[in-house]
C-alpha cells in the first residue's frame, strides 16, 4: 500500500467521506465532525513533530503482537469481552474520578476480560498513547488502539506504542481508505475491527476483501444516544452465510447480564464494553458479575 506523504496530508482532509467536513473552513456541526476536525489537525502535527519514516521503523521494531482475534475466537465463554479503559466521554464527561490506566487494566484481566481497549484521543475522551504502552508493558491480553483514525501515520504509531488491533471507523472513512488501512494493519500482523452503525455503512464494509471482525456500535455517532435494537436490527439484517463469515462484536451501551445475553442472541460472539464496567468501585468484580454464566 502506498503510504501517504506529508504534502498530501492537506488534500486527504478535504477527502474523507462520511461526517469528515466537506468545507474544512466551515465549522464542524456534530460531534463526530468536531473530532475530526481536530483529529486531522492532530495527526498534521504529529507529522510535523516525527517523520513518518521513524515512526513505521519504530512499528517495525515493535513487540510483536499477540492475538486479538483469536483471543476472541478462542473465548472459553462466550460472548467474549473487550472491556474498555475509558477515563471520559463527550457525552458523559469524566467517568471516574480515580483512574489508574494500569490499574484498571489488570483488574479487567483478573476478572477475565478477554481483550481489553484503550482509548488514545486525548481532547474528547482523555486517552493517550502512553496509556497504551503502560497497559502493553503491564498486563498480557491483546490490545485494541481506540482512536479515529484517519491517517496510516496513526496506525504506525498505535502499533509502535503497542497496540494488537486497530478500530476503523466506516462513517468516517472511503471504502478506499478502509481497505488500504485494513492492508496496512493486517502486514503490521495487527487485528482490523471495522465499526459500522448503520445498514448503508455495514453494506459497504460487507464489500471490502479480508474483513474478518466487524463491530456493530450501538451509540449513534451523530446525537451519542444509545439503543441496543442497533444490533439486533444490523444482525436480522444478514443472512446465515454472511453471518458466519465474520465475527461479530456489539459495541457501547452493555450495562447488565441481560444486555450481554441479548446482543448473544442476535448472533454477536463479543462485546465491548466500556462505562457500566469503569464506573464501578470494584472492577475486578463488575467484570466477573457481567461475565459469570447463569446458572
Ligand atoms: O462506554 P460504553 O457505552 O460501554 O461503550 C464502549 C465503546 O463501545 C465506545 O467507547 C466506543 C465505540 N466506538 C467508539 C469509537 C470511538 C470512541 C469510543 C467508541
Amino acid at each position: 500500500m502506498q503510504v501517504r506523504r506529508q504534502s498530501e496530508f492537506a488534500e486527504f482532509a478535504n477527502s474523507t467521506k462520511g461526517y469528515a467536513i466537506a468545507n474544512p473552513n466551515e465549522p464542524p456541526q456534530n460531534i463526530l465532525e468536531k473530532i475530526i476536525w481536530h483529529k486531522q489537525r492532530e495527526v498534521a502535527q504529529m507529522y510535523a513533530n516525527l517523520p513518518l519514516a521513524t515512526v513505521q521503523a519504530m512499528a517495525i521494531a515493535a513487540p510483536a503482537t499477540r492475538d486479538f482475534y483469536g483471543s476472541l475466537q478462542n473465548a472459553p465463554n462466550p460472548p467474549a469481552l473487550i472491556a474498555e479503559v475509558k477515563k471520559a466521554s463527550p457525552s458523559k464527561g469524566i467517568l471516574r474520578e480515580e483512574f489508574d490506566p494500569v490499574a484498571i487494566a489488570q483488574a479487567y484481566a483478573r476478572g477475565g476480560a478477554n481483550c481489553l481497549s484503550i482509548l488514545t484521543d486525548a481532547q474528547f475522551f482523555q486517552g493517550s498513547f502512553a496509556n497504551l504502552q503502560l497497559v502493553r508493558q503491564a498486563v498480557d491480553l491483546p490490545l485494541l488502539c481506540k482512536e479515529f483514525i484517519i491517517d496510516p501515520y496513526q496506525i504506525y504509531w498505535g502499533r509502535s506504542h503497542g497496540a494488537d488491533a486497530v478500530l476503523l471507523i466506516a462513517a468516517i472513512l472511503t471504502d478506499t481508505d478502509l481497505s488500504e488501512f485494513q492492508a496496512l494493519i493486517h502486514q503490521l500482523n495487527m487485528t482490523a475491527l471495522i465499526e459500522v452503525h448503520t445498514q448503508q455503512e455495514l453494506s459497504r464494509v460487507l464489500q471490502i476483501a479480508d474483513v474478518r471482525l466487524i463491530g456493530i456500535n450501538n451509540r449513534n455517532l451523530e446525537n451519542f444516544g444509545v439503543d441496543l435494537a442497533q444490533t439486533q436490527n444490523l444482525m436480522m439484517s444478514l443472512s446465515p452465510d454472511i453471518h458466519q463469515q465474520y465475527l461479530w462484536v456489539s459495541e457501547s451501551g452493555i450495562y447488565n447480564r441481560q444486555d450481554l445475553d441479548f446482543v448473544q442472541q442476535c448472533g454477536a460472539s463479543a462485546v465491548l464494553v466500556g462505562e457500566s464496567l469503569i464506573k464501578q468501585p470494584n472492577i475486578e468484580l463488575a467484570v466477573q458479575r457481567l461475565t459469570i454464566a447463569r446458572p
